[in-house]
């Protein structure tokens, strides 16, 4: 369960999030909005990428600002722009660089490295440049390298943004097959109203929070 509580969060005088009061229990929650209306300061919020000027964010009891690096094994982050996740020169030294940092051992690394990449297709690109990868393909790898970690939560922030219908179905059926909690930014109506609940941000207040179909049309009522 993810908690934020009366979370306020400025840039320099600028009020981005005010008044936040959430607990996030459901397997599948998405988030929605209009461009600037702070959904993605909210995830980097979730694993204490950002923490929050007032109020606490917590992780299954984790506080995102006294135990960061509990909380960031626990939550895994995808970024909109697989570029600045890509960081290894291949595909499978850019999966096994977290792995290798919790000092696993070497046989476990190459098998939960094989393991992900034959569940993304990556296989055939194990030793390719990430860079010459097509933007669905790193966007696939990102994935991939949060996943081989087993994080107990997965924030997406616009995972389908880049991507072409084919891979943005692909992606949405890695999110729908996952095990873990799944937190969704996205601007992508069908992607969301896959989510248990969505909640709808706007000028950093959440000014709709339910099931799908009733939080849909109160933000396309709102854009309207
Ligand atoms: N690092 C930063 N420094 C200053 N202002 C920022 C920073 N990051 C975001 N902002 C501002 O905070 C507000 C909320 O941004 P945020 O990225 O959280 O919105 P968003 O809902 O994710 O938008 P989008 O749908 O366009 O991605 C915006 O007005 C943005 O300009």
């Amino acid at each position: 369960m993810i908690e934020l509580r009366n979370v306020r969060h400025r840039y320099g005088e600028r009020e981005v999030l005010r008044g936040i009061d959430l607990t996030l229990a459901e397997r599948r929650v998405a988030i929605v909005g209009s461009n600037g209306s702070g959904k993605s300061t909210l995830a980097r919020l979730l694993n204490g990428l950002l923490l929050p000027d007032e109020g606490r964010v917590l992780v299954d009891g984790l506080d995102t600002r006294s135990d960061a690096r509990a909380v960031r094994r626990k939550v895994g982050f995808v970024f909109q722009d697989p570029d600045v996740q890509i960081v290894y020169p291949t595909v499978a030294e850019d999966i096994a660089f977290g792995l290798k940092n919790l000092r696993l051992p070497r046989d476990e690394i190459a098998r939960r490295v094989d393991a992900v990449m034959a569940r993304f297709g990556l296989t055939e690109h194990r030793d390719w440049p990430a860079h010459r990868l097509s933007g669905g393909q790193k966007q696939l790898l990102a994935i991939a390298s949060v996943l081989v970690l087993d994080p107990a939560y997965v924030v997406f922030d616009e995972p389908t943004t880049l991507l072409d219908l084919r891979n943005r179905r692909r992606i949405a059926g890695v999110i729908r097959d996952l095990p873990q909690t799944a937190l969704l930014i996205s601007h992508d109506l069908d992607l969301v109203a896959e989510a248990e609940r969505v909640i709808v941000l706007d000028e950093g207040r959440v000014v709709a929070d339910d099931a799908p179909a009733a939080a849909i049309a109160a933000y396309v009522a709102r854009m309207g």
